[in-house]
């Protein structure tokens, strides 16, 4: 039998309460300040094609979409991303993060130097949306509704911590709290109103399962590789790489 509608919200927010990657061992060492300048910037790289994905996922699911309402209501992600005349988008302001650390915005954004299994996890995304069902590709965005929490905690906890962070460095951030609201309000109630079996009601939670595990598994590849014991796959970014010229000659 399918579950009431406040039920499987709440079977939704339990599975981020369990398995949302605040949890991850790696965001206590970036937010508590213990991250070497080498870690955060390769957070900021991997991190980058995460969000160079995403406005192709949201493209992906809305060509699919035959209702023009749910195109209208789902294409400001694509706007928040890469912005418009009036706003710069997440992607620049990502870039502005990348510079602030000491890399070359070209070489974060050609995406050379990501981690093989960041790629593989945020690929399995985007296909992950092309494939399944609306209804799962709905719920496997609803990770967003636990991404405030994480968000202000990171502001706050890379303020307090590095040097390289302010208004400008962290903007991306800041926009984050303003857009998701909007999005993870609608994406709940679609997916609430959608989900009206528990045949239904089980594949989408399912999707969020599968979403926490994209995020999880980003954080794992980059701790294996950057964190003691470092581990670093052949091809992916070697610490002197990709930095702005003036730290290259310190
Ligand atoms: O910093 C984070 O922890 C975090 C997590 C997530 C998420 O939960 O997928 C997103 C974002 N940030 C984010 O900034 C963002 O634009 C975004 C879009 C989506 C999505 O699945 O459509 N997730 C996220």
């Amino acid at each position: 039998m399918a579950q009431t509608r406040e039920q499987f919200e709440a079977r939704l927010r339990q599975i981020g309460a369990e398995r949302y990657h605040d949890l991850h061992p790696f965001h206590d060492r970036l937010h508590g300040g213990s991250c070497t300048p080498d870690q955060v910037r390769a957070w900021v790289i991997n991190r980058y094609y995460y969000q160079h994905s995403i406005p192709m996922k949201d493209a992906a699911f809305m060509s699919r979409v035959e209702s023009p309402d749910l195109r209208r209501a789902w294409r400001s992600r694509i706007e928040d991303h890469d912005g418009t005349a009036e706003n710069e988008g997440g992607i620049r302001r990502w870039l502005r993060l990348a510079e602030a650390v000491g890399l070359e915005p070209d070489y974060v954004a050609s995406c050379e130097g990501v981690l093989p299994a960041t790629r593989f996890a945020v690929d399995a995304y985007v296909r992950f949306v092309r494939e399944k069902t609306l209804l799962e590709a709905v719920a496997a965005s609803l990770t967003e509704l636990f991404a405030p929490k994480i968000h202000a905690n990171r502001i706050q906890g890379l303020l307090k911590n590095y040097a390289f962070a302010d208004d400008s460095s962290l903007s991306y951030f800041r926009n984050r709290l303003k857009e998701a609201p909007k999005d993870v309000a609608f994406g709940l109630s679609w997916v609430l109103d959608h989900a009206d079996t528990q045949e239904k009601q089980d594949a989408a939670a399912k999707a969020l399962v599968f979403k926490t595990d994209v995020l999880w598994a980003q954080l794992d590849a980059l701790s294996a590789a950057y964190v003691e014991p470092a581990r670093i796959p052949p091809g992916a970014w070697q610490p002197h790489e990709g930095l702005a010229r003036q730290r290259k000659a310190s």
